[in-house]
């Protein structure tokens, strides 16, 4: 079992800490941010991730997970160093690496011992080269430093899950022995392994985000076609993903992907296209498609209103970018309430989960704690998020509490027939206009 070291603890870092630990492993986690490091002490998550509390507490009551704001002590005794800090989108596009290099600066400074520095965080093609630049010229020890490139495929939700039954791990190393080194790391997740180059392995991240966002950027735009012309996305998707070539996962068309990789992965990929004058126009279209997927959205409902919301009030079920998180990082719900705030709705929020609205408008809008109190006397009701508490709710007796039983689906994630029979006008994505209510109000 190895002694190991994780910089940065959001939903990467945690996470791998976590799951090295629980595999066996010694490990230290460091972050600047220490009200969160204190909150992880405390054996709790400062994020909302079905699963890893329970290990969490469980692995520092073992003794074999920390947290610290301290580098020097949590490189004390690590032989493996996985960086895993953000690496937001900056005003061009590209990624900003100026938490990775402050990252390879500390480990520069701090470590007193060979060590195999991992990059988890998805950065563009050619960083790993940077941060090993770096830490080789700032190293205060004469000591061996070896960086690896094993970028991180798990979906927010579906962390744990995720980290134990991936269906790769990707190691790209320029030597055989460090990459032999994190191998050993995972054997006892017992997963797939992909064994390249540094380079490869980047790219492997990118091109992988950026083909999910194409393909539902793809269903999306199919869905706004099947609307024109009386089709059914659900079963196009259904037909088209039995197609074992295509698949039927990422096919659920809705309001654009959000959160916080696909929106700022595909900027980065494109950027560097663009940066070594190569076309990736598909992954340009893509961004734009999403772009525009919610604002479609947003104009049907103003249409349905005959074009003035004003004064007329919504309810948004769902904030979070998507169920089973609290992250509302590029969240479809922002840009719908912004744009019928600007048009003077009202608008009433619910969300199972996320409270912290205060950056949000909180104030504009009201925060409200209870599906029925959100849906209580609105003139329609907006389906934004596809948590299993809106799935599951008992519709016939819901239809008692807005002004109008006119709902839509943003995930296309009700069942619209039986709903229609219990008296509500539902509008998803791409459904048959014989399926809707043609009633105008
Ligand atoms: N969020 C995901 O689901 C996901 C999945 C796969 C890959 N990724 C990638 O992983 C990386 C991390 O993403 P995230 O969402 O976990 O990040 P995040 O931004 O939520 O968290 C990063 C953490 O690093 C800390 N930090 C920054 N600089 C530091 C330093 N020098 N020393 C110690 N701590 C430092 C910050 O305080 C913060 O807590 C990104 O590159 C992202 O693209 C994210
Ligand atoms: O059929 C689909 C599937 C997803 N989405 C949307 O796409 C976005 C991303 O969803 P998902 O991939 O489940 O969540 P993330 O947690 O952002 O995970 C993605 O981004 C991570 C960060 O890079 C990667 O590690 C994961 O492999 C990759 O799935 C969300 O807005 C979803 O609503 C759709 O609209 N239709």
């Amino acid at each position: 079992m190895m002694n190991v070291a994780v910089i940065g603890t959001g939903y990467v870092g945690l996470v791998t800490g976590v799951v090295l630990s629980e595999i066996g492993h010694t490990v230290t986690c460091i972050d600047i941010d220490e009200k969160k490091v204190e909150i992880m002490q405390k054996g709790k998550s400062p994020i909302y991730e079905p699963g890893l509390e329970d290990l969490l507490v469980k692995n520092i009551s073992k003794n074999r997970l920390a947290f610290t704001t301290n580098h020097k002590k949590a490189f004390e005794k690590s032989e493996i160093i996985f960086i895993a800090v953000g690496t937001p989108q900056s005003e061009s596009g590209a990624a900003d690496l100026k938490y990775i290099k402050q990252a390879a600066k500390d480990i520069a400074q701090y470590i007193t011992n060979d060590t195999v520095v991992v990059v988890k965080s998805t950065v563009p093609v050619g960083t790993n080269d940077l941060v090993e630049n770096i830490i080789k010229q700032e190293l205060k020890l004469d000591v061996k430093v070896e960086v690896v490139s094993n970028p991180e495929f798990l979906r927010e939700g579906h962390a744990i899950h995720d980290t134990f039954h991936g269906d790769r791990i990707v190691i790209g190393s320029d030597k055989e022995k460090p990459g032999d080194k994190i191998e050993a790391l995972f054997t006892p997740l017992k997963l797939p392994i992909v064994r390249t180059n540094r380079r490869s392995a980047e790219m492997i991240k990118y091109a992988a985000n950026a083909f999910l966002a194409v393909k539902i950027s793809y269903i999306n735009q199919i869905a706004n076609l099947c609307e024109k012309l009386d089709a059914d996305v659900n079963a196009v998707a259904e037909g088209i993903g039995m197609d074992s070539r295509i698949g039927r996962a990422f096919l659920n068309a809705g309001l654009g992907y959000g959160g916080s990789c696909f929106p700022k992965d595909t900027e980065a990929l494109a950027f560097l296209a663009k940066e070594y004058n190569t076309s990736l126009n598909i992954v340009d279209a893509a961004i734009q498609a999403n772009s525009n997927q919610s604002e479609i959205f947003t104009q049907k409902i103003i249409d349905r209103f005959k074009g003035n919301v004003q004064g007329k009030s919504f309810a948004i079920l769902g904030l979070a970018f998507k169920p089973n998180t609290d992250d509302l990082r590029e969240a479809p719900a922002l840009k719908i309430i912004e744009k019928l705030l600007s048009l003077g709705a009202k608008v009433k929020v619910y969300d199972p989960i996320v409270q912290h609205l205060n950056e949000y408008q909180a104030g504009v809008l009201e925060h409200c704690q209870s599906i029925q109190e959100c849906m209580d006397n609105v003139d329609a009701t907006l389906l934004v998020t596809e948590w299993d508490e809106f799935i599951e709710n008992d519709w016939k007796e819901l239809r008692k509490y807005p002004n109008q039983p006119l709902l839509f689906d943003g995930r296309n994630i009700l069942p619209t027939d039986k709903l229609v029979k219990l008296g509500w006008q539902v509008e998803g994505i791409g459904q048959a206009q014989k399926r809707k209510s043609v009633e105008v109000i």
